[in-house]
Parts: structure tokens; C-alpha cells; sequence
């Protein structure tokens, strides 16, 4: 949790004029100590040697900083030269793309560390600009798609899982394996519907829903079910429509229609026909969905951040539910904004002082004007954190059953989700659906400053390891080795493993730093399997829980924290014997929390009630722990009964009061009055784009098929406007 009473970091990632944000900012980044690599991969020591990355000597010829009105930046920069070698993992920051247009030296202090260590990067189905901005500034080589042996992979799209049993450990991939469970519509509303099958109302936020063509009889009975309910309110079918109809694999508005009765629905499919809700919470009379920002990390324990930076996208026309509106449904109803900045009405938000301005919002203004309006905005936020943590729990069984046999190390993953939430009159969200690769186009000054701020954040939580790639490949061979002996054979001997004769002479030079013993045990015994079993992998991952929490920048970790064991563990599926969540917050949480609190140790008695953790005795006292998970369920639900923290019942009030203290960062301000921000990305010179030859190579022949397609459009422009001039000149004629 960020110190309280200091300001939120407020930098330009533009102009380099970092305000109040030093201190925060080397905060932000804060360093690990000397040995944490080791730590981390204590087990797995092929890694374990290659921790040290950088000879003191190199530290003194790296840039130094110029007095200059840079200052600010420069010595962060500076102190973190002097710390690399405590640092294991590239730090990213969103400053290092104010350098990345000039040929500014400065840029050096970004580029610099990459470089050296030739850190590189793929992307695969993705054309991220932000995403290649980012890597490129700092010093990170792009490859072409095919190249196995990069740091960082993002992908645009589902990876299939024989690609993810190729991850090194040292490399970083931007998704889980079915995680499509969570981000085909379809599939995340009957995952959701099935944990409400099992742990009833604590589940009840996405929209009553059918599927087509397979559900199209139950369907038919909604349709009917629902002309008999208005019809004998004495009202009428809700225009434009009771239901709202999607394809299931679209996305941006594509495809979408309302619809009152089994006729309005196409035979083909699959469709996903979900109860369209009326009442959505306006502003100014306009209507308006959330994109939250999730980040995981793990799913097996569960590790999930929500950023305190999001959208909000308004509609562009009033809302109006009756039939005798002229405008059209889609700009009314619908509040993507790929569909509504084609409207006549939409305003763009290019001011960067302002933050609730046009039809896109940050979500701090959105939760200020909720505020406003009386309304307890930071318990909203509460009810948001409650659903995106059972979305999640809802697919942990299917990504940790995946896992176990896909993924061989542990921390090789991260994935970021977009959740599109919309919110009623009663401040109840609903989640409509999670985005795979939630859209990281800059159009905006808002969009810039919030997501290369988000990039960078999220880049830091997957923690990538800085080695040099010339011991990476010393020690490819002897762990490739390992894998494909583990997968001829689970049971197969690790004495029968051994070290490349050729990576063993390079470990023999002894890479800077590298401790002797670590090294002798290595070569000399060489008899340990270099995949970690289960119980090694959550090692590591504690291990890295404990290391994002000084690199989580403004994510905030709502899975586990304080209290998160006793709410959910009712409400989560058992996943067999290992109990990786609840010894996750016994490790993390629980351990803590005795350190910080020598009371606490004399009043939790027995090992299970301390799992439970952070009752405070009253609560505890007067209330079973699962009485106390059921109210808090109810509470998380019913938002008429419980429409402010006052209302909440003390039990729930005493373990839900931190997170809503924690929520307060929410509804801060992102900008600074009186400053501006560039609106666009920067473009990378190209001496800083660096990519390898067939990268390169690729590029220049699209390059080339882009030209020509603008040539091809442009001809064909020219060819039809005759055409359409002699059909405008004929409508005039007749
Ligand atoms: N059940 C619903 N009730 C009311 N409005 C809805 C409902 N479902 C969707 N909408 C509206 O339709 C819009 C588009 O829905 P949704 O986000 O599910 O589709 P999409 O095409 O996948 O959009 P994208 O992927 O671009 O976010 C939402 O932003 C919301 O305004």
C-alpha cells in the first residue's frame, strides 16, 4: 500500500518533468536485496548462476546524469546504476519513453541495461505500438515471431499450450493456458453460471443469459416468461429490446442487436443472448461501462492486482428506452468506443487537464462524480474487486489443471484482462465480459499517460530476469535437455541428467559474482532435476509475491490480502491436496501480520483460526468465520441493502475497512492541472529500433504491402467517385 498523505506519482512520461514524483518513483521501483535471486531459484541452480549480471567496473562507465533540468530522473537513474547489481529483474518505467523519439543521450540511462544484457522481445498476433514503444526504450531488441530464445513474448491472441512447454524460466509470456475461459463470452458466462451453481448468490453478477443455438428451447421459455411478467405489470417490452444479442467470439460492437422474441433470433450462431439491463447508472443522462484493468500472476494460488487507473466510455447520445426516440439505438445503448467515436455527437477528450471531458473518462473522475452525487463510490469499487476475483476463481480449476502439464516453471506467465463492468441504479456492477488483449491503442492524451503507466507497471509485476544472453545459451542446451527427458519421461531419473560439456566449460569461467560453492556443487554432483516438482514452484511463487509487492506501482493486490482467505475459501472450489491458496496467504499475509502485530500471535491460538487472520476478536468472537463469508457475500450483492460502508454490518465492516481505505486510490487524479501531455505515442528513431536481421527483414516487406494497399485503396477510390458523383447527380436530377 502506498504511504498515506502522500500524493499520488504524478510525472509526464512525455516531458520528462517528474513533479512530486521522486520519491515515489525510486519507491515505486524499489530494488531487491543482493542475494534475492538466489533466493528465488535457490532450487533451480542453473539459474541460480546466473545471477550476477554486471561487473562493478561497467557501473562507473555507465552514463552519468547531466545537470540538467533532467535532474530529477537522471539521479533515480543514477541510484538504480549503482543498485543494478542488487537489482535481478529489468526495471520498467514509463519516463523511458521521452527519450525514445530525440537522440537524446539520455536515453542511454533507459537503453543502456538492455542493450548490455541483449535483452529481447517477440510479438505474435499483436501489433502493439505502445508495447514495442516500451520494450525499444528500454534497450530491448525486437525479434521476429519465429525466434524461440527471447525474454519477452506478448501475444495478441490464445498461445496453444505446446508452445507454452517450450518457456525457459527467464522467459516472460503474457498469458495463462485457458485463460479463453475467461475471455470467450460463452465460456465466461457459463463458468460463472456453473460457480453459482455451486456456491449460489455470492456468484449473482453477470445478466441472466442463453446460448444459441444449443439453449435456444430454454430461451424460448425466457422470452415468454418474460412478455407474461411486463404484460402483467400492466408495462410494455423495453425498447430496444428485453435481450441483447452478441456473437460470442466479436468484440468492439460488432454484431450486436436487441431482441424480444425467439422470431428477432438468426438460426445460426453461436450467439450470446443475455438480459439487456435497463437501469444503468447515468451520467449527465448518458450511459457508461468500466474497463478495469486486471493483472495476474499466478492462478494456482491465486495472485490478482487491480490497476487504480481505468476508463470509463460514455455513450454518445442520452439514454432513452422509448420507442419514439429518433436516435440511433447504438450510440444510445451501446458504450464501446470503437462505435461511438463514429457518432456526430461524440466528443474526444484531448485535453489532458481535464479528465472527465467528452465521452472518455478516466475512472477516477467517474468514481468523483459518483461521489458527488452522494453515493459511496469507493464500496462500488469494493463490489468490482468481489467480481473480478470470482470471475478468476471461476476458471481456477480449468488454468491450474492446464498448468500442471503445460507450464514447467513457475513465474514464466503474467496476463493482463480488461473487464467491462457496467453499473445499475443501485450501484450494483455486472460484468459483460473480459478482454484478452484489452486495447492499448493511444489515441487520446488520457489513453497515453494512463496505459504507458500501466505497461510499465505490468512489465514490473512479471518481473523480468536480467541475464546475459551469453549465459542463457550456455545453459539452454543442458535444460532443454531436462525438459525433454521430463516429457519422454515424468519418472525419469535426474541423476541421468547432465550439464552440456560445453555450458559446464563456460560455467567454469565462472561468470562475475558467481559463487564458487553454487558453482562446485553444480558441475561436480550434477545429479538435480532442473524442473521443479509442485512443491518448488510454490516456493518460487511466494517468493515472487513477496518481490512484486515493491514493484506493483499503482496496481493494487486484491487477491490474497488481509481477510481474503476467510471470505473466499467458501466460495472457492477445492483443488486437491496442495491447498496452494490458503498456505499462499498463510505465507504471505498471515506471517506478516504476526511480525507487524506480537498481539496478534498471543490471541490466535490455534493454526487455523490464524490462517483466518485478520478477525479482530469482537467480530470474531460474536460470528463463526463462515457466518461472517456468507453476510459479507450478501453484502458484496445486495447494494440496495447495503448502499454505504455505514450500513454494512461492524463484522464485515472490521475486515472489508482496509480494502476500502485502499480504495480511496481509485478515485484519485491522474493529471495535473496546469500540465500537458503529448497525445500521441512517441516515434521511436530508428537508431533505437532495434531488431534482429529477419525482424528487420519482415518488416520492410510489410512496410512494402502496406504501401501498396493504400495505393490499391487510393485507385480504387478514384475508379468509383465517377460512379458515386453520377448517383449523386442522378438523385438531384429525379
Ligand atoms: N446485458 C447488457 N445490458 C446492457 N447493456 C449491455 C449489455 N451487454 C452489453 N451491453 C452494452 O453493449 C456494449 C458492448 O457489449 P460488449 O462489451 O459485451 O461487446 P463487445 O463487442 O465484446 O465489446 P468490446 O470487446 O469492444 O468491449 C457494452 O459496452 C454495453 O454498453
Amino acid at each position: 500500500m502506498k504511504p498515506k498523505n502522500l500524493p499520488r506519482e504524478i510525472y509526464n512520461p512525455f516531458t520528462n518533468r517528474n513533479r512530486k514524483g521522486r520519491f515515489l518513483l525510486c519507491k515505486r521501483l524499489k530494488l531487491r536485496p543482493d542475494n534475492y535471486l538466489e533466493e528465488y531459484c535457490a532450487d533451480l541452480e542453473v539459474i541460480n548462476i546466473m545471477a550476477p549480471i554486471r561487473p562493478a567496473e561497467e557501473a562507473e562507465r555507465c552514463p552519468q546524469p547531466s545537470l540538467s533540468e533532467e535532474q530529477e530522473a537522471s539521479e533515480y537513474l543514477v541510484a538504480r546504476c549503482k543498485k543494478i547489481r542488487t537489482s535481478d529483474y529489468m526495471l520498467f518505467s514509463s519516463d523511458a519513453l521521452v527519450h525514445i523519439a530525440s537522440d537524446s543521450k539520455a536515453s542511454e540511462k533507459y537503453t543502456w541495461l538492455g542493450e548490455r544484457l541483449r535483452l529481447t522481445f517477440k510479438m505474435m498476433r499483436s501489433d502493439s505500438r505502445l508495447i514495442r514503444t516500451m520494450c525499444h526504450s528500454h534497450g530491448l531488441m525486437q525479434c521476429s515471431s519465429k525466434n524461440p530464445q527471447v525474454n519477452v513474448i506478448w501475444m495478441g491472441a490464445p498461445v496453444k499450450s505446446v508452445k507454452m512447454r517450450e518457456l525457459m524460466p527467464w522467459q516472460r509470456l503474457n498469458q495463462f493456458p485457458r485463460s479463453t475461459e475467461l475471455t470467450k463470452k460463452d465460456r465466461l458466462y457459463e463458468n460463472i453460471e456453473r460457480s453459482k451453481s455451486i456456491f449460489g448468490e455470492a456468484y449473482d453478477f453477470i445478466p441472466e443469459f442463453y446460448v444459441t443455438p444449443r439453449e435456444n428451447q430454454k430461451m424460448e421459455i425466457a422470452f415468454d416468461r418474460v412478455l407474461k411478467e411486463v404484460t402483467a405489470a400492466g408495462g410494455e417490452l423495453c425498447f430496444p429490446g428485453e435481450f441483447i444479442v452478441k456473437p460470442t467470439n466479436s468484440r468492439q460492437g460488432k454484431g450486436i442487436f436487441f431482441a424480444n422474441s425467439m422470431a428477432d433470433i438468426p438460426a445460426e450462431g453461436p450467439l450470446l443472448v443475455s438480459r439487456y439491463l435497463k437501469d444503468p447508472y447515468l451520467v449527465n443522462n448518458h450511459k457508461f461501462d468500466l474497463r478495469i484493468y486486471v493483472a495476474v500472476t499466478s492462478f494456482y494460488p491465486l495472485v490478482a492486482y487491480v490497476y487504480s487507473e481505468g476508463l470509463a466510455r460514455l455513450a454518445s447520445r442520452p439514454y432513452d428506452t422509448s420507442a419514439s426516440s429518433a436516435d440511433s439505438n447504438e450510440y444510445v445503448h451501446l458504450t464501446n468506443y470503437s462505435i461511438n467515436k463514429n457518432s456526430t455527437s461524440f466528443v474526444r477528450n484531448e485535453s489532458m487537464s481535464s479528465e472527465d471531458l467528452g465521452h472518455k473518462w478516466t475512472l477516477g473522475a467517474l468514481l468523483r462524480y459518483v461521489e458527488n452525487e452522494g453515493k459511496d463510490a469507493k464500496l462500488l469499487m469494493l463490489r468490482i474487486e468481489d467480481l473480478i476475483v470470482k470471475s478468476l476463481l471461476s476458471i481456477q480449476n480449468s488454468v491450474a489443471t492446464a498448468s500442471r502439464t503445460t507450464l514447467r516453471f513457475a513465474c514464466t506467465n503474467f496476463e493482463l484482462f480488461g473487464f467491462d463492468v457496467l453499473v445499475d441504479q443501485a450501484l450494483k456492477p455486472w460484468l459483460l465480459e473480459v478482454n484478452l488483449s484489452p486495447s492499448l491503442a493511444c489515441d487520446a492524451p488520457l489513453d497515453s499517460l494512463l496505459k504507458t503507466r500501466l505497461i510499465a507497471d505490468l512489465l514490473n509485476l512479471a518481473c523480468v530476469p536480467l541475464l546475459d544472453k551469453k549465459i542463457i545459451d550456455s545453459v539452454t542446451p543442458a535444460l532443454r535437455k531436462s525438459m525433454n527427458a521430463s516429457q519422454d519421461s515424468e519418472t525419469s531419473d535426474p541423476d541421468e541428467l547432465e550439464l552440456d560439456p560445453k555450458c559446464a566449460k563456460t560455467l567454469k569461467r565462472r561468470p562475475v559474482g558467481l559463487k564458487r560453492s553454487v558453482l562446485t556443487k553444480k558441475i561436480v554432483s550434477g545429479n538435480t532435476s532442473l524442473i521443479p516438482n509442485t512443491e518448488k514452484k510454490f516456493d518460487q511463487i511466494v517468493r515472487k509475491v513477496e518481490l512484486e509487492e515493491g514493484r506493483r506501482g499503482d496496481f493494487i493486490r486484491v487477491f490474497p490480502r488481509n481477510g481474503t482467505w476467510g471470505m473466499y475459501s467458501p466460495v472457492m472450489e477445492d483443488l486437491g491436496s496442495d491447498d496452494f491458496d490458503e498456505r499462499l496467504f498463510a505465507e504471505v499475509i498471515t506471517k506478516k501480520n504476526m511480525k507487524n502485530s506480537s498481539e496478534q500471535i498471543a490471541t490466535s491460538s490455534s493454526s487455523s483460526s490464524s490462517s483466518h487472520s485478520t478477525f479482530s476478536s469482537s467480530a470474531f468472537s460474536s460470528m463463526r468465520i463462515e457466518e461472517v463469508s456468507d453476510l459479507f457475500h450478501d453484502v458484496m450483492m445486495e447494494c440496495s441493502k447495503y448502499p454505504s460502508l455505514a450500513d454494512v454490518p461492524i463484522e464485515v465492516r472490521e475486515i472489508i475497512s482496509p480494502w476500502y481505505e485502499e480504495a480511496s486510490e481509485y478515485t484519485k487524479k491522474i493529471t495535473q492541472d496546469g500540465e500537458t501531455y503529448a497525445s500521441k505515442l512517441p516515434t521511436i528513431r530508428s537508431t533505437a529500433r532495434l531488431r534482429t536481421k529477419s525482424c528487420a527483414e519482415f518488416y520492410e516487406v510489410r512496410k512494402v504491402q502496406m504501401a501498396k494497399k493504400k495505393e490499391a485503396e487510393a485507385a480504387a477510390a478514384k475508379e468509383n467517385e465517377p460512379v458515386v458523383l453520377q448517383a449523386v447527380a442522378a438523385k438531384r436530377v429525379v
